[in-house]
């Protein structure tokens, strides 16, 4: 396997932008295949999870074409029947939303994955799309992908929809909701964890013309008349999670600005900054950028449940604070690319930090100093992104599997290097 070894120390400095949000980008994709007129996508991610949505509509006969810097999406929907199984890799947010979107089209698709992607649960979707009349059926376990929908027409209706362990499954969901011919009120049963992901569906919703009601706070109604229109030209904010990795550079080492990130932008990642500043870091937000610039840091003890992907980044910078910081209510981290909450903590104990890995949270801190270890990443980006930031201290550190950053962030590696000076 390889092993990439990053130098130890120096400073960081630097401003730069990040590639296109991968939340947006699926999701962007998605809705412009809905509507009838054609959407010009751009700063689109390039990366695997972005490939596989990509994929699936060159199977399913929908055309995108490359236009200079831009993909347009034509629609209208109306995917055929494809020869092949469509293979998601492991990209949640192709394949939640992609069985709600095609259990409510006429045709059979079967949906396939890596090894991971079968152990994440699907089954609350499932069981809410079957509330509506759709025919899915699982081709290994119950409850987990692979899966064969015999998709058709609905004709909308009352579901329920469990949302205590993904919003993707609402967020799939709302998208779909339009395909049906009359109204879709969807009622959230119970607790709704990583919420600001559903305000960003809500968000991008509005953008292309279909508007949810909220009669109150745990239901949806999307009429049936609702129709998606192309906004035309759709330019996808920058990503808010991959931004955490440099926003947590320049609060440990440096100074760096970030251009595109912004209070206000539909990504709730975004909060991570504010988790940041109150570790120490200081923080100057422009109209349209955010500069973190390094302070005296200390442990926090914080509800992380909003921002499940950039609070895997609080766990390491964790150990360049003064103190213990709790990160809390983030029981979904195991349910991602691998069991991040056990990985987290596997990894930061044998740079010698010491940890606590309970079933809902973590506790970390760091412990006498960083020592050398080689990082198993787990084929998780993000153990891989969040573990080189312990190189901005005293001891070099090996990430296993580097590459692996490929899901969200192919070249992540060169862009950490080129804001790392004086190594
Ligand atoms: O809807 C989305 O785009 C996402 C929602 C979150 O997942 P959960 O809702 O499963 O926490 C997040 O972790 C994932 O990376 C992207
Ligand atoms: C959880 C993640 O991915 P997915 O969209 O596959 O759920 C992630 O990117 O951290």
């Amino acid at each position: 396997m390889e092993l990439l070894t990053l130098a130890a120390g120096g400073t960081v400095a630097g401003t730069l932008s990040m590639p296109g949000s991968k939340s947006l980008s699926n999701r962007a994709l998605l809705l412009s295949a809905f509507c009838a007129a054609p959407t010009a996508l751009s700063n689109v991610l390039d990366a695997d999870d972005i490939r596989h949505m990509r994929g699936a509509f060159k199977a399913l006969g929908v055309a995108v074409a490359e236009q200079g810097e831009s993909l347009v999406v034509q629609g209208p929907w109306q995917p055929g029947t494809p020869a092949e199984p469509i293979f998601l890799g492991n990209a949640g947010t192709a394949m939640r939303p992609l069985t709600a979107a095609l259990a409510l089209t006429p045709g059979t698709f079967e949906l396939v994955g890596e090894p991971r992607m079968y152990e994440r649960p699907i089954g609350d979707l499932v069981d809410a799309l079957r509330q509506l009349g759709a025919d899915i059926g699982y081709l290994g376990e119950d409850g987990y992908p692979p899966l064969k929908i015999n998709g058709k027409k609905l004709a909308g209706g009352t579901l329920s929809v469990k949302g205590d362990l993904s919003s993707q499954f609402l967020s799939a969901l709302l998208m779909a909701a339009p395909l049906c011919e009359g109204d879709v009120t969807i009622k959230v049963d119970g607790e709704l964890v990583s919420k600001p992901y559903v305000e960003l569906t809500l968000g991008l919703m509005a953008i292309f013309g279909v508007t949810a009601e909220r009669p109150d706070d745990q239901t949806f109604v999307i009429k049936g008349a609702c129709q998606y229109q192309s906004p035309g030209n759709y330019y996808v904010e920058g990503d808010a999670s991959s931004a955490s990795y440099f926003a947590a550079a320049g609060a440990i080492g440096g100074d760096v600005t970030i251009k595109g990130l912004f209070k206000g932008m539909l990504q709730g990642d975004v909060d991570f900054v504010d988790a940041l500043e109150q570790m120490g870091a200081k923080v100057q937000w422009g109209e349209h950028q955010v500069r973190v610039q390094k302070g005296e840091l200390k442990g926090i003890d914080i509800d992380a449940n909003a921002i499940p992907d950039a609070a895997m980044t609080l766990a390491t910078t964790a150990l360049f604070a003064e103190g213990q910081t709790v990160i809390r209510n983030i029981y979904n981290w195991r349910l991602k690319e691998t069991d991040r909450l056990h990985a987290m903590a596997t990894e930061l104990k044998k740079v010698g930090a010491e940890v606590e890995e309970g079933q809902d949270f973590i506790k970390v801190s760091r412990g006498k100093a960083i020592r050398y270890a080689e990082i198993d990443t787990y084929n998780d980006h993000r153990m891989a992104m969040c573990f080189a930031l312990l190189a901005l201290g005293n001891s070099t550190m090996g990430i296993r599997d580097p590459k692996c950053t490929a899901k969200t962030f192919p070249d992540f590696f060169a862009r950490f290097a080129a804001i790392r000076k004086g190594i």
